[in-house]
Parts: structure tokens; sequence; C-alpha cells
């Protein structure tokens, strides 16, 4: 539908521009003899550049009672026909014509660079049957639970992890990262992206209709839907001021006439007021600048859900950020363990197995602790997780749970255990597994900062952020700790935060000025969604989140938080220049028509040359360097490798159990 009208629209212009060069020969003195096309070149000129303006404009005020500041064009074209400058009308016209085609090529382009996102998806894999066999089948005939085999080279067919094969991925595609991504068993791999050395065995987990690309597009679309405020704002200004000019010009054709001109002169000084005075320039200065923005960052990984949240980031002064899986890397790993009874691999049985039903970052820790000593999870059934505090099950022999002094004072239990004192004194998270009220034992999980944070944070600061918080519910020593290397100050980290301390907290800070809060977890839904931006951690964090939030970074690079925020305020200040530039324009245009006899050609040229510039304008952002990884650009800019710190934690494993 779309795509007929903007061909539609170009073949038209063509046929004015046509018209344009008949009327021109013929009337031109120079090239005698061709007086004849003339008025065929006129004419065509009308009906190919008026004539479909006319319609819809007019269809449009019968149907939807808008008046179309296109209608404006249309007017100013047949009054300047009636005062017998049929020629001028017709420029008129055809400038008209050119540029909306062009205006309908730039932002379709902006449109588009986001669907050719879906040029991406390979349209077979291959299918590893159950005896082993390799068939290749079209994609979206996969379906969960398949396993699907990638050669070096491959394109990742749809969202899955990693079975069997370890290898470099390149994920440039989806979340702008130019550095590959080393991938292990169990590791997530997204669709599009490219296998580049590896054999890999991958587990569909999500069908191509639910992928990361069908989500993309899916938010890119309803942010195109999604109207910002100040876009809003100039369809509504747009209607206010045509019937303002309408009325206007009429108005300046009275005085005019009046003055003593005769009604000829005073309807072309009108019809050329009319041009001078359309809103044209900056009813598109705001999508134009939107729209390439909006493309420019959901290319780098980052998606808004609308012109509204890119609007208000670029007005955010405060950040909030969550700690475990934002901050940190939500890779933890299991440091410590103590079963008071000296069984440990019955107690980490016991722990996974609770802890199987978990989608929290260190549930998964502590089953990967498990499953790297080849320890078999615990039967638990009938299992309620308590947010920011622990989870409750039940095995064979009664009640178990696990998690912080919160669900241990709950249960009636007590941890002032000489066996505990060390874990309580260190800067690790401290999980409790007890029984009724009997404390089993402990086991301690550190979690390391992303590497990217500490430049992502700095970067926000000297891109004006005046508050940056840290909001956790996890201990205040692993608190301090983390928030130490990222140098934030002791009175700008909050922990031990239950979900509704965090909406409470991001209230607070709301009262003095707009507030982003960043975080990946079920916990933090409630925040992301009270703060004036929620941004989710997207490909690696809960769907809660991303439901609850404005933005979602698909990239685990924070470095991009800070990019998206910069984004933010370019495109404010496109649209500020845009908005000066065509108010400025429109302003000179008139005076001219007023007080100065402005020929209506060059009030034509001027019209339209500003609402090109403008989109043009606004079309710089498509290229924001949000969307490549520039080396050059970027001299902070640290790549999420494993660290050898995590490796350090890892090194108390001692027999790794090989599958
Ligand atoms: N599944 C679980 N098993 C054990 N303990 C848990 C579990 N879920 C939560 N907890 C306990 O509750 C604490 C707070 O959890 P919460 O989910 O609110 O914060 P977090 O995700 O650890 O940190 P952040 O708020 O920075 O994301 C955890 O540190 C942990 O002690
Ligand atoms: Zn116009």
């Amino acid at each position: 539908m779309k795509r007929v009208s903007f061909d539609f629209q170009t073949v038209m212009s063509g046929l004015a521009v046509l018209g344009m060069i008949l009327a021109i020969v013929g009337t031109w003195p120079p090239v005698e003899g061709f007086a004849a096309l003339r008025w065929p070149g006129l004419a065509l000129v009308y009906l190919a550049g008026g004539l479909p303006t006319a319609w819809s404009a007019l269809s449009a005020l019968w149907r939807e009672h808008i008046l179309d500041i296109d209608l404006l064009m249309v007017v100013a074209a047949v009054a300047a026909a009636a005062v017998g400058a049929p020629f001028e009308g017709a420029v008129l016209l055809t400038l008209f014509s050119v540029s909306t085609t062009l205006e309908h090529q730039a932002l379709g382009r902006a449109r588009r660079a986001v669907e050719a996102l879906m040029a991406l998806r390979p349209e077979t894999a291959f299918r590893k049957g159950e005896d082993g066999t390799v068939t290749e089948v079209p994609t979206v005939e996969l379906a969960v639970g398949d396993v699907v085999v990638l050669r070096p080279g491959a394109r990742v067919p749809t969202d899955g992890l990693i079975l069997h094969g370890r290898g470099g991925i390149d994920e440039a595609n989806i979340t702008g990262e130019s550095m590959p991504v080393s991938k292990e068993p169990g590791q997530q791999v997204f669709e599009a992206t490219v296998n580049l050395e590896g054999v890999l065995d991958v587990t569909v987990t999500k069908t191509v209709g639910d992928s990361t690309i069908a989500r993309m597009i899916q938010l890119v679309t309803e942010a195109q839907e999604a109207k910002a405020p100040s876009e809003r704002f100039s369809a509504w200004f747009g209607q206010r001021y045509t019937v303002g000019v309408l009325l206007g010009a009429g108005l300046a054709f009275v005085v005019i006439y009046w003055l003593g001109r005769d009604w000829e002169q005073a309807l072309y000084r009108a019809a050329t007021l009319l041009v001078a005075a359309s809103p044209c320039a900056i009813v598109i200065s705001v999508p134009a600048a939107i729209l390439s923005a909006l493309s420019a960052a959901a290319r780098g990984g980052v998606l808004f859900k609308g012109g509204g949240a890119l609007e208000t980031l670029a007005a955010v002064d405060t950040f909030a950020f969550d700690k475990t899986g934002t901050l940190t890397n939500g890779r933890a790993a299991v440091t410590r363990v103590i079963a008071l009874d000296g069984e440990e691999r019955r107690f980490l049985s016991l722990l996974s197995g609770l802890e199987a039903h978990s989608e929290h970052h260190i549930a998964a820790a502590i089953r990967r602790e498990a499953l790297v000593h080849g320890i078999e999870p615990a039967e638990v059934v009938d299992v309620t997780s308590h947010p920011s505090a622990g989870i409750v099950g039940h095995d064979a022999s009664g009640l178990i749970w696990a998690g912080n002094v919160h669900i241990v004072a709950e249960m009636g239990a007590s941890v002032d255990h000489a066996a505990f004192q060390e874990l309580a004194d260190s800067a690790q998270t401290v999980i409790y597994l007890g029984r009724g009220s009997t404390v089993l034992g402990a086991v301690s999980v550190a979690d390391e900062a992303r590497a990217s944070s500490a430049s992502a944070l700095a970067a926000l600061r000297a891109g004006g952020v005046s508050r940056i918080v840290m909001m956790t519910g996890d201990r205040k020593p692993v608190a301090l700790r983390i928030g130490a290397e990222l140098g934030l100050a002791p009175d700008e980290i909050h922990a031990e935060m239950l979900p509704q301390d965090k909406v409470r907290k991001v209230g607070e800070l709301a009262r003095d000025g707009k507030v982003a809060f960043v975080g990946d977890g079920v916990n933090d839904a409630a925040a992301l969604a009270r703060a004036d931006v929620g941004i989710a951690m997207g490909a690696a964090g809960s769907d809660v989140a991303l439901q609850a939030a404005d933005v979602a970074l698909l990239s685990e690079d924070m470095t991009k938080l800070a990019d998206a925020h910069r984004l933010a305020r370019r495109t404010a200040g496109i649209i500020r220049q845009n908005l000066v530039f065509a108010i400025g324009a429109m302003l000179v245009l008139v005076i001219g028509g007023l007080f100065f006899d402005l020929p209506l050609p060059l009030a034509v040229i001027g019209h339209e040359g500003g609402t090109v510039l403008v989109v043009l304008n606004g079309l710089r952002l498509l290229s924001d360097r949000i969307r490549t990884d520039d080396e050059k650009t970027r001299p902070h800019r640290q790549p999420d490798l494993p660290d050898p710190a995590s490796s350090r934690l890892r090194s108390r494993v001692t027999s790794p159990t090989a599958s």
C-alpha cells in the first residue's frame, strides 16, 4: 500500500517535470516554433503536480476534517493561474511535487534501514535428526527443541543455546559491536549473527516468529507509530496554522486591494504569501530527525519503543542503575560452599535442585557449580520465589528454602554460627540454605563489574549527566565493592533494596529532574515502569523487564547506553536547529512577500528548498556512530572479554567433569 503510493508519487513528479520542460520550451523566445507546446505542458503540470494532491487533501478534509498543508500549494497555484500567471503556478507545482518525492525517498530510507535486518535472516537451516542425519529445512519450520548444525561462516537461523562446540560469534548485526564474542556450550546465540570458526550444535529456543530480530522489527514498527510529543505538537500546530495562513492570505488580498492595487496584483501577492507562510518545513523537521535517530539506534543495538522515549532521554540528568546483571555481567560464580554437616555434595544437590526453578543470576551460578562437579540436582517441587529474599520449595522430607537474611528471619532460623562469620564479613553475596527453622549451610557468590561499565559511567558524566546512583537488592558490602570499582561514592550506592524501595527511590529522584532507570531483572520491572525512561538489558535480561521498559539495550556493551544518551541529545539539538531554521526562513519569505514584492517563483524556491534542507539535516542522524564501532572514535572502549578475575574465582573447582 505504502509502496504503491510511493511509486505513484514518483511517476507523478516525473510527469510534472516533463510538463514543465514542455512549457519552458513553448514559452522561451529563443526556441521559436514550439509555442504549441506551452499549453499542453502547463496542463500536464497542473494535472500531474496538482490534481493528486488536491484530491487527497480534499478527501482528508471531507472524511477526517483535517486541513492538509499541501492544499495551500494547490490553492496558491490555482490563484496564480487565475491572475494570468499560470507559468509561475506551474513552477510552484513542479518544485512542490519533486520535493515531496525527495522527502518520501529520504524518510523511506530511514524506514528501510531497519527492514534491511529482515534480509539478514537465513532462508534455510541444517536440522539434525534423532539419528544424527542432517537435513536442510526452511528456517520457518524450525520448532523449539530442534537441534541445528552451524558450520563456520553460517548465519544463526534463529535464537538458540549452544549444545556442543565453541567459537567466536560476530554479533555486529544486532548489537552493532564489531568485536566477536566467544561462546561455549550453554550460552545463547542470536538469529542472524554469524558463526565465525567453530562447528556448533545449537538447540532452538525461539521460533523465527518470536526471535530477536522479529522482536526488533516489532519494536521499531511500534516506535514509528508512537509519536513523540513534539511530533504531535507540530501536527497540531500544522492544523491550526494552516487555517491561519488561509485566513491571513485572504486578509492580505483584501488589504492590498484596498490599498489601491488592482485585484490581479492583490491575488498574486496573496498567493505568494500563501506559499511563503506554509509550515511544511516546520512540520517535517521533527519526524525527519526522530525517524533517522530511531533507525540509527536500532542498528546500533538500542531499541527505542517510541520517539517520546528518545526525547525524554535527551532531558534525563539522573541515571539509576541496578547492579546485578546490569552494571555487573551477571556471570556470577560460586566462591565458597559451607555445609554444616560436612556433606558438601548432598548440600549442593539440594540447593541446586531448589535453584533449578529460578531465573536469578545467583541461581544460574549455583546450577553451574553443581554441573561442573557432576552433582545431580535433587527433586524439589511446589516452588515459590520471594523476590529480593529467596526461594522456597519442598522435597521428600518437607519444606526447604534458600536466600538471604530476610528469608532466614522469615523462617525463624538463625545464622549466628561461627562458620558463617567469614562469609558475612566478605564483600560477596551470601545464600543460606535451610530446612524448616534449621540452617543447613551457605554459599558465597561473586560477580564482577562489566568491563564496559566504568567507561560508560564516565561517558555519561562527561555527557552532562549530573547524578548516577546504584540500587541493588544485594548486601551492602558487595554493593560498596562493585560501586568503588566503578567510581561511585558511598552515598550514591543503595543496597538491600526491595523492589518497592527501588520504585520509591526512583520517585524521590524524579522530584529534581528526569530519571532513567537501567535494569534487567524481574525485581526491576516496577522501577523501570516508574522511571521517566526505563532501559532494559534486552538480550540478556528478563522478558518482564523488557516489557516494562521504554528502551532495550541488545548489546552487552554498556558504552552503548552513553551513546544512546548522546544520540538523544544530538537529536534534540538537530530538532531545535531545524525548527529555528524553518521558522527563520518562513519569516524572511513572509516579510519579503509583504513588503518587498517577492516574486512567486522565488517564494516557491525558498519554501521547497527549506523543506528539503530540514529533511536532509535530520537524515544526518542516520549515520550516527552509535551504529558503528569505530575504534578511532571510541578511545575508552573495552570489550567484555572473559576476565581473569572470574577464572580465578573458578579455580577452586578441582575436578571439572568432561561431558
Ligand atoms: N533465587 C534466589 N536464590 C537465592 N537467593 C535469592 C534468590 N533471589 C533473590 N535472592 C536473594 O535476594 C537478594 C536480592 O535479590 P534481588 O533479585 O532483589 O537483587 P539482585 O538481582 O541480586 O541485585 P540487583 O537488585 O542489583 O539486581 C539476593 O542478593 C539474594 O540474596
Ligand atoms: Zn510545502
